[in-house]
């Protein structure tokens, strides 16, 4: 609800400022990013008016409080949440005059009369919450709703309680009312023991339906967690099995299974246990001998089962996880596996995985299929224990028939739920043990830094490419795939990389785009370490279309708008025009509402890098890299695309393409030739592309490789 209504000083009429939105602001001032539900718990809050609402937020979403600023704020204080009784919530940048305020998302300034009150807020950062494992996300996430589980907790206490009430309502039906056929005690103990049923139900429902709230809930924060966690590991330390990595990430939904299906109180129930073994003490006397031998038993065997299946169950899910990857692959890849007739090979591979997968389930399942049988004997040795020890003590006259009864009732209850659901728990618990430990495995993997709190948020970033000393290699590779030494791109520049099939040319746009970060030395990009610099201003400075241009499920215009916000269909059209992709859109009944399926498909291969070149011609970056943009494309295409980025480059502006077609060096100032990872040549285009075409004339005759494209041989011999 909004807070308050007004207008900002003496500057301008402004709408009224909520908290969400300064809170928005100004996590993004101090570059956090929020998760995607962060306010979903403020939606169904009733928030105060005025200054206390921040405390009441706050305090909702289980933040530190804010920090208030005492009297005028000094400059090294900003950013910070103000409150202005007038304009409600905002958020402040910095003083712009003695007397004003430079206001984030707003075009006036903020007079300040001492009337304002300003706040600094600790906004906690939605990776953060990983350190410590995966166990401690789920931990976390349970714990901040500490409230509704001790509900349940209660709930649980009370149902236990309240199972009692049916065993001494036997003992009374048996020791009383039998006896002296006393109807009006039956009346009296037989509505007790119904207001009693109906008691533990609504509390066995409540705790059920507590659960299943705040399992959704839970499991919503922790999905949410891991998804921008494996979006965050940075690209080059990515494990290359994705489908694998994909299952890994699902195992999350077995952890939170076994949390939330009510097991978790299965073990509150634990020391209920000791509590009934005591009352079968105070009726039975030493009757109790039975449970205090059985209990431990049945843990020990729980303990043993637990350990026997533990290595099974870790690695039928590695097997399994696998399996779910080779089925990825194999749908991904199924046009090369048709028409390479592949189908028996990738039929082996999931055999063997199968095969495997059940050599290591087979140990578990035996285990656990052997101990429900040993469970359930138990259980009844210990009944007919309770029976027979009882009717000799009921008939030499130490206990009641009632009492013996109350207590084979209450001995059920102890071996009853816990006792026969435990070898199911068991298993469930060791699978989830190893879906816990894939987790570990995927949080351990080193996350953009750029994506982490603290990352440079500068406004403008000016200058060109400084590379320094850098090294890649990919994650277990022999060798690095780039090793530049220096490497100055100036502001203005059109620089060409050319080479030979894997050469290094993708890898060197990859780390000048910070997609990947050099595992020695720096790429600095207007006088920053570009990998220091946060994601999404990376991303608006610099655009990026990559060799294998991908798109995803959703429209066109999803794909076209991508991380770009708001852009019209006006504004897309217009750019289409230049590029020819209205064409494409013109061939379609659905225009730019065009489903294109995972992947791009629905799209031919040139389609799709045109509309890669598209995005980035909306995206209006500085900074261009464009790896093969035009390798699919037909000449006239390409000419009008290429021509499309030109017109938008300005003195500022700095390209760097890869190309295998040596007749577009005539548009550029420079050209890297690389090989092996090196920059081997660093000249003008023009140079490389006349020594070029002066060795191909002669040698068309030898059967070389096509004018225009580049082989190893040919790179080295310019570079000699
Ligand atoms: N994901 C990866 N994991 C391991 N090694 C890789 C990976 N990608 C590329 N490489 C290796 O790095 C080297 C450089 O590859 P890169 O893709 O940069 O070459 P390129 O010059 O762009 O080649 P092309 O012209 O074929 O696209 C190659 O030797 C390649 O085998």
């Amino acid at each position: 609800m909004p807070l308050a209504t007004g207008q900002f000083g003496s500057f301008g009429t402004m709408s009224s400022g909520t908290i969400e939105g300064a809170i928005r602001n100004y996590a993004r001032l101090i570059g956090k990013q929020l998760s995607p539900h962060w306010n979903a718990e403020l939606r169904e809050a009733s928030l105060p008016d005025g200054v206390e609402g921040l405390s009441v937020v706050t305090g909702i979403l289980g933040w530190q409080p804010a920090r208030e600023i005492e009297g005028k704020p000094r400059p090294d204080q900003f950013p910070l949440v103000v409150y202005d009784p007038d304009a409600g919530w905002a958020v402040a940048r910095q003083w712009s005059s003695e007397h004003a305020l430079d206001m984030a998302g707003r075009r006036s300034a903020l007079t300040y009369d001492g009337r304002q009150h300003f706040f600094s807020l600790a906004v906690p950062d939605p990776l953060a919450s990983g350190e410590g494992g995966a166990g401690s996300v789920f931990w976390r996430a349970i714990m901040r709703r500490k409230q509704p589980l001790v509900m349940a907790g209660l709930a649980t206490v009370f149902a236990n309680l309240l199972t009692l009430a049916t065993s001494l309502y036997s003992m009374q039906l048996y020791d009383r009312v039998i006896p002296l056929a006393s109807f009006d005690t039956l009346l009296v103990l037989t509505v007790g023991v119904g207001f009693a049923l109906v008691l533990d139900l609504t509390l066995r429902s409540l705790r059920a339906l507590l659960i299943e709230r705040e399992a959704q809930d839970i499991d919503a924060e922790v999905s949410e967690f891991f998804f921008a966690r494996a979006q965050a590991i940075r690209l080059d330390a990515r494990p290359p099995g994705i489908g694998t990595m994909a299952a890994q990430l699902r195992g999350q939904e077995q952890v939170r299974q076994v949390m939330s299906s009510g097991s978790l109180f299965l073990l509150a129930d634990l020391p209920f246990a000791l509590f009934f073994i005591f009352v079968i003490a105070m009726i039975g006397g030493q009757l109790a001998i039975i449970p205090i031998i059985s209990l431990p038993i049945a843990l020990l065997l729980a303990l043993f089962l637990s350990l026997v299946i533990r290595k099974g169950a870790d690695r039928a899910q590695l097997s399994g996880n696998r399996k779910n990857g080779m089925l990825v692959e194999s749908l991904d890849a199924s046009e090369t596996v048709r028409a390479n007739r592949g189908g028996w090979f990738m039929m082996a591979r999931w055999n063997t995985l199968v095969r495997e997968i059940n050599h290591y389930e087979l140990p578990v399942k035996k285990a656990s299929a052997v101990a429900g049988s040993l469970f359930s004997t138990l259980q009844q040795i210990s009944y007919v224990a309770i029976m027979g020890w009882g009717a000799y003590l009921a008939a030499t006259g130490q206990i009641t028939t009632g009492a013996l009864l109350a207590c084979s009732i209450i001995a059920g209850r102890i071996n009853g739920p816990l006792v026969s659901q435990m070898p199911n728990l068991i298993v469930q618990w060791g699978y989830a043990r190893s879906s816990l430990q894939a987790l570990d495995t995927i949080m351990s993997l080193p996350i953009d830094p750029a994506s982490r709190a603290g990352a440079l948020r500068p406004d403008l970033i000016e200058g060109g490419f400084d590379v320094q000393n850098v090294l890649f290699a990919y994650p277990k590779a022999q060798r690095p795939s780039l090793e530049v030494e220096k490497l100055a791109i100036r502001p203005g520049e059109r620089v060409a990389v050319i080479g030979g099939i894997g050469s290094g040319k993708s890898t060197l746009l990859k780390v000048l785009s910070g997609l990947y970060t050099p595992i020695e030395g720096r790429v600095l990009l207007g006088g920053l370490d570009f990998a220091q610099v946060a994601d999404d201003i990376a991303r608006r400075h610099v655009g990026y279309v990559a060799q294998d241009a991908r798109l995803v499920n959703g429209t066109l215009r999803d794909n076209l708008a991508m991380g770009i916000g708001d852009v019209s269909d006006t504004a897309i059209m217009e750019v289409a025009r230049k590029t020819r992709l209205d064409q494409v859109i013109a061939a379609q009944s659905d225009g730019l509402a065009m489903q294109i399926q995972e992947g791009g498909r629905g799209l031919s291969g040139g389609q799709r890098s045109l509309v890669g070149i598209n995005r980035l011609l909306l995206a209006q970056p500085k900074v261009w890299l464009l790896d093969e943009p035009t390798s699919s494309l037909d000449q006239n295409t390409e000419t009008a695309a290429l021509d499309a980025i030109d017109a938008q480059l300005d003195e500022n502006s700095i390209l760097v393409m890869v190309t295998h077609k040596m007749p577009l060096l005539s548009r550029f100032d420079r050209a890297l030739v690389m090989a092996d990872g090196k920059i081997l040549s660093d000249a003008p285009a023009r140079d490389i592309l006349r020594e070029f075409v002066a060795r191909q004339v002669p040698q068309k005759p030898q059967a070389e490789p096509p004018a225009g494209t580049v082989t190893s041989r040919s790179i080295g011999r310019q570079a000699s």
